[in-house]
């Protein structure tokens, strides 16, 4: 089995119990185990700020499913989740969830591309990830914690409840 991070985020509809659902699909996905979860994270959209705030999290997944396969599980939990996808790039949506890491692998294909580009400017992946996974190692980009120190908080709230 492999060690992958799925990045997870809402802000439209009940974003909070989306996400939250989210993890509950994640963790009866087959030939996988949900070994870890972070916090809730409140946070400013990053791009066009003409929508709602996100609720993101981080979920550490051991799976034996490929990561073609990993993909398109969880783009049917998107489905299900009532995502429709207009089209807008990086528009609002109710449930967005991401291949953040799959082991150590560094993949580059039409559908996928590991790690996610996004990783190093995104407070709202950098974060819950130090937050489950302090140790980890991103293929490219160095230990998480180093990317953490260099990465502004621009206002991501640590939600506990
Ligand atoms: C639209 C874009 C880039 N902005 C985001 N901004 C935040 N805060 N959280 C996200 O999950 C997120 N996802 C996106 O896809």
């Amino acid at each position: 089995p492999v060690m992958a991070y799925i990045g997870i985020g809402a802000n439209l509809g009940a974003p909070r119990a989306q996400v939250l659902g989210a993890l509950e699909a994640m963790a009866a996905l087959p030939e996988s185990r949900l070994l870890r979860q972070s916090s809730l994270y409140g946070s400013p959209p990053m791009g066009p700020a003409d929508q709602p705030d996100y609720i993101n999290a981080v979920a550490q997944l051991e799976t034996r499913l490929s990561p073609l396969v990993l993909l398109q599980s969880l783009l049917e939990l998107e489905r299900r989740c009532g995502r429709v996808r207009q089209g807008e790039r990086w528009g609002p949506r109710t449930l967005d969830l991401d291949i953040l890491l799959y082991g150590t692998q560094v993949i580059q294909t039409a559908h996928l591309t590991v790690p996610h580009p996004g990783i190093q400017q995104r407070a709202f992946v950098l974060y819950p990830l130090a937050e489950i996974a302090p140790d980890l190692w991103i293929p490219g980009l160095g230990g998480v914690e180093d990317l953490v120190a260099q990465c502004p908080r621009s206002g991501l709230q640590r939600l506990l409840e």
